[in-house]
This record gives structure tokens, C-alpha cells and sequence, in this order.
């Protein structure tokens, strides 16, 4: 099934012009359906012990804190075609990404993140100016008919205040792409099951090669 939808196509111009003006954009319907399926069956065939409390702070020094959030992650490899196909994907968007606004991206890291009913994730930034390889952030969202009553919204803060500028139901296809130090953002307790993918262009800038958030 991936390889008759590999050729699917993807049209990266909307993404491009979100990330070169308001910094943000959340794009409905970015992946195709039976993709978005492929990515759900995948994650839900891990088995427990394959999932792990996700980390907080950066990787050598990498922390868990159940006060901050409480979803479960597991890191992309490519362990199957589905895998390979997402990470293709976004290498893509990186080429893409580089051409047309020169970020000197290097790398695309990714986990599959799991909020159980309750779980969240509170307020933060994904990458701190200077002190981070991350520039942009990507979530794409694997959950079949997600209402507003089963909360778990993402919500994101203007750059320099406490105002929400989007909350975004964690709908299957829906992908968010922002600027990793720019946008405070949080997770809101889910109800049910949510599924997503979050990932990270990377710059791994020699000049600091001991920064990895
Ligand atoms: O799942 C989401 O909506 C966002 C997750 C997030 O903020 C993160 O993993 O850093
Ligand atoms: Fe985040």
C-alpha cells in the first residue's frame, strides 16, 4: 500500500509562505488519508515497552519530568516503509525548505508521541535562540475524528505575550510547522487517545556542535 501512495504529492509552496511571513502554519489535510492510516497502525502495533516517557531539556543531559508532560514518544528510524516514507517526506520539505529560504538545515529528527487520556504538556518553547540546533518544528496529527470535547488541543502563544494566536485540534492529517524559538506552545489533557508525529529540522552547527535540544 505506501508504494502505490509514494508517488502521492505534496505541495510544499503554503508552508514555504507561512514560515518566510507569520513564522506559523497549520495545514488540514497535508497527508493523505491512507498515509496518515499507515503512520496509526504503525505507532498502535508498538508494543508498551516500546514507548517511553518522553524527555524534557537536551539530549546529553536528558530528563524526564511527569509535571511538564506526560505523553510517551518513540523515535523514527525507519524500521518500516511507512517510517521510511514520512522521513522522505520531510527531507523533502528540508531540500524544499533550503532553496527557497537558505536555512542551512541539516537534519530532521522525529518521535511518535502518545497522550493517554489526561496526558499534556505545558507551556514551552521547542528550541531557545543561540542555545539551540533546532530551527523548525513540525506535528502531524494521526487521530480519526477528533471533536473539541476531547480536548487535548494544541495551543499556541504569540512570540512575546501570553495571547493564543491558534488552537489546534489534533485532526488526522493536520500538520502545524512553526518556528521552533519563536512560538510558546502547549498541549491541552486529551480525553482519549491522541496520536502525532513531532519532529525538528536541525541546523547541527559545528560552531556549537554541544547543543542538541
Ligand atoms: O503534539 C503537539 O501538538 C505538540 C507537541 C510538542 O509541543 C512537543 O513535542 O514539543
Ligand atoms: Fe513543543
Amino acid at each position: 500500500m505506501v508504494n502505490a501512495v509514494a508517488k502521492f504529492e505534496v505541495d510544499f509552496s503554503d508552508i514555504i509562505a507561512a514560515l518566510a511571513g507569520p513564522g506559523i502554519g497549520v495545514f488540514p489535510n497535508f497527508i493523505d488519508s491512507q498515509i496518515v492510516a499507515s503512520l496509526r497502525h504503525d505507532v498502535l502495533s508498538l508494543g508498551e515497552h516500546e514507548l517511553s516517557p518522553a524527555g524534557i531539556g537536551r539530549a546529553h543531559a536528558l530528563q524526564t519530568n511527569g509535571n511538564i508532560r506526560s505523553d510517551k514518544t518513540r523515535w523514527l528510524e525507519g524500521d518500516r516503509p511507512i517510517q521510511q516514507y514520512y522521513l522522505a517526506l520531510m527531507s523533502r520539505l528540508k531540500h524544499t525548505l533550503n532553496r527557497e529560504l537558505f536555512l542551512g538545515l541539516k537534519d530532521y529528527e522525529c518521535h511518535y508521541a502518545l497522550y493517554q487520556t489526561g496526558d499534556f504538556y505545558k507551556k514551552h518553547l521547542d528550541a531557545f535562540r543561540g542555545r539551540s540546533n533546532r530551527r523548525i518544528t513540525t506535528v502531524l496529527y494521526l487521530n480519526d475524528d477528533w471533536q473539541v470535547e476531547h480536548g487535548g488541543e494544541l495551543v499556541v502563544y504569540a512570540a512575546n505575550g501570553t495571547e493564543p494566536v491558534h488552537r489546534i485540534l489534533p485532526s488526522a492529517g493536520t500538520l502545524v510547522c512553526f518556528l521552533a524559538d519563536e512560538f510558546p506552545h502547549e498541549v491541552l489533557p486529551a480525553h482519549r487517545d491522541r496520536l502525532s508525529i513531532a519532529g525538528w529540522f536541525r541546523i547541527d552547527d559545528p560552531i556549537a556542535p554541544s547543543l542538541c535540544l
